[in-house]
């Protein structure tokens, strides 16, 4: 049976009510800023009306004295405006700043959450995305967007010096205007295309670092770089294309601001001849077309940087509408550790076929559920759907009757422990590593490390308890992470802990120090699920559960379902051999069938 799980992977555009909500915060900072560039558009009048008094008052009149105050005045306005521009330089980078904090801490959840959903779309990029969004909010581009509204202004005072002085610099906008256009039209399919590959080239790399050994030892690598190469030399012919028409059209839009400041200044010399404006005003009217142009051409120059702005902009709004924030609910009592699954079908992400179909169970506090069952036989994915980290497609996990989906992850977390079958320990100490990285509390760090059976080992390591472990847990052995991460799964004594192979890469002491820390929680009342391809565990647990193909196969107490083995009818898809076999042996070969 397929099922299409119920996934919409169209981009959701809607404003996200966090990214609103920072919005609202700032929104004084860009009044501020809007105030900022209407004194400073004002101030920009002071150039050209200097020229117009200097040209037209002070030389014909000869007046060193007028030309001195002039200059005091100019000099003057000019130290304001610098000021003015300094301090809304600051306003905008602190709009940034404080945009970033308000939303980098949803954005890093989110990625975590988008990352069990949806395994194939890990990736730091939205970090990077939100730096890109911030970069834009501070720089040049996010200016020209404030100064673009004043235009009309000098275009209108461009008018009131002569028509022909208003309509040359008319013209020169919309030239300048519909290069900016054409080079977006032009460009903004490479660039998003470029962008994309980018990323998915970047995360390509990352993911095959992370199994550098396997790739190095098999010889591997130049399959690997020829499969990054081909996407790394999309990007850049995507880029060089891009940066070509870009480039182009840059040196068109300079040749066109040279040859109309040209123009403007014949236009004017013309009209001097003719008598229809006084001389200053050529160079009045020069300086007012430059002002006019520079906002549709710094818009120009930050076209790239506002494309990437709104695509980041737009990958981190479809990021957070994918993955809404935790709705805040009610602390619960901390669980006693009753389970039950009702009917489950699970659909693991990026799949479209059932792992499970139809579950169901009911675990007391204090109960132990060995789970067995051939590779493939959705055991994995029944250890996830149990915590909560999958979705169920149908049915419901239920801990103390309430439905587990509706808990609070954060406060969920500490009553539940999980052992992955790829055990994964964080860059940290092992007592950060073993108290789940909240602030290290001895006597809990070393009762969950006694239980566990690791303490003795743990202080054998170099610094004890404070042995950095590094990213990834590198420093230690397969079977001392195994065995931290047990510690780490049963901190705090949490009500249900899950297990999946746990004792995969243990030794024979290994394996004993986990069936007494088995023992150990099922005497604390806690509720124990521990998926085995070994036989060895199953003398610790209550029940057993016989997985095949997602389906329930056998579910009952330890004994009875063991000694249906022993029993070759009971079993028909087990090999011939199981028949006359002890319990335990029977067990592997049903792992193995
Ligand atoms: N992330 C995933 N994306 C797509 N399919 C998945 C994913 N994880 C598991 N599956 C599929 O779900 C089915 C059950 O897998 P699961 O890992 O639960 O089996 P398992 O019993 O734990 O196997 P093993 O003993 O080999 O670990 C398999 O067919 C597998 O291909």
């Amino acid at each position: 049976m397929a099922l299409q799980p119920a996934m919409n992977n169209a981009p959701n555009k809607k404003m996200p009510p966090e990214l609103r909500l920072a919005l609202k915060k700032v929104r004084g900072a860009f009044i501020a800023t809007a105030a900022f560039s209407f004194f400073i558009n004002l101030l920009l009048f002071v150039s050209p009306l200097y020229m117009l008094q200097v040209y037209d008052r002070v030389l014909t009149s000869r007046s060193v004295p007028t030309l001195v105050m002039l200059t005091i005045a100019a000099f003057g306005a000019l130290g304001v405006m610098a000021l003015l521009e300094w301090m809304r330089s600051r306003v905008l980078v602190r709009v940034g700043v404080r945009l970033d904090e308000e939303l980098n801490g949803r954005i890093f959840s989110s990625i975590f959450k988008r990352t069990v959903n949806q395994p194939g779309a890990a990736s730091a990029q939205p970090l990077r995305d939100l730096d890109t969004v911030r970069e834009f909010l501070t720089g040049a581009g996010l200016l020209a967007l404030f100064d673009g509204p004043w235009a009309p202004l000098f275009l209108a005072v461009a008018f009131l010096l002569h028509p022909l002085i208003g309509l040359l610099s008319l013209f020169g906008m919309v030239l300048v205007l519909v290069l900016a256009l054409a080079n977006n039209w032009f460009t903004q399919k490479s660039l998003k295309r470029a962008s994309d590959v980018s990323t998915s080239a970047t995360g390509y790399v990352s993911s095959s670092l992370r199994n550098g050994e396997a790739l190095t030892a098999m010889g591997m690598l130049p399959q690997i770089r020829e499969r990054w190469a081909l996407r790394h030399r999309a990007v850049l012919g995507l880029q060089g294309r891009a940066s070509d028409t870009a480039g182009m059209m840059l040196s068109i839009s300079k040749t066109l601001r040279m040859a109309l400041q040209s123009a403007v200044l014949g236009l004017g010399a013309y009209l001097v001849i003719e008598n229809q404006i006084s001389a200053g005003m050529i160079i009045a009217g020069s300086i007012i077309m430059g002002r006019a142009l520079q906002p549709v051409e710094m818009a120009v120059g930050n076209w790239r940087n506002m494309i990437n702005a709104k695509a980041a902009y737009g990958r981190l709004t479809d990021l957070l509408n994918s993955t809404p924030a935790d709705r805040d609910t009610m602390p619960l009592p901390r669980p006693a550790g009753r389970v039950s699954l009702s009917q489950v079908v699970a659909v693991p992400p990026g799949s479209r076929l059932p792992a499970l179909r139809g579950v169901s169970l009911n675990l007391e506090p204090g109960e132990v559920l060995g789970v067995i069952g051939p590779s493939a036989a959705g055991k994995s994915t029944l250890a996830r759907v149990m915590i909560g980290v999958w979705p169920t497609f149908q049915g419901s996990v239920r801990l103390d009757g309430s439905d587990i989906s509706h808990w609070d992850r954060s406060l969920l977390g500490p009553y539940l422990g999980y052992l992955p079958q790829d055990v994964e320990l964080f860059d940290g100490t092992v007592a950060e590593n073993i108290c789940r990285f909240t602030e290290v509390d001895p006597d809990k760090v070393i009762e969950a490390a006694t239980k566990a059976g690791v303490h003795e080992l743990i202080q054998q390591l170099p610094e004890g308890y404070n042995t950095p472990i590094g990213a990834g847990g590198q420093t230690l052995s397969g079977g001392q992470r195994q065995r931290v991460a047990l510690a780490r799964a049963m901190y705090d004594s949490p009500s249900l802990v899950v297990m999946d192979e746990p004792n995969a890469s243990l030794d024979a002491e290994g394996e004993a120090a986990l069936t007494a820390a088995i023992r150990a929680m099922r005497e604390n009342g806690q509720t124990v699920v521990v998926i085995t391809h070994k036989p060895s565990l199953l003398s610790v647990v209550d029940k057993v559960l016989v997985l095949r193909g997602g389906l329930v196969e056998m579910l009952g107490p330890r004994d009875e379902v063991l000694a249906k083995f022993t029993r070759p009818t009971a079993v028909p898809t087990a090999p011939a051999s199981a028949g006359s076999a002890a319990p335990a042996a029977s067990v592997a070969s049903l792992s193995k069938a």
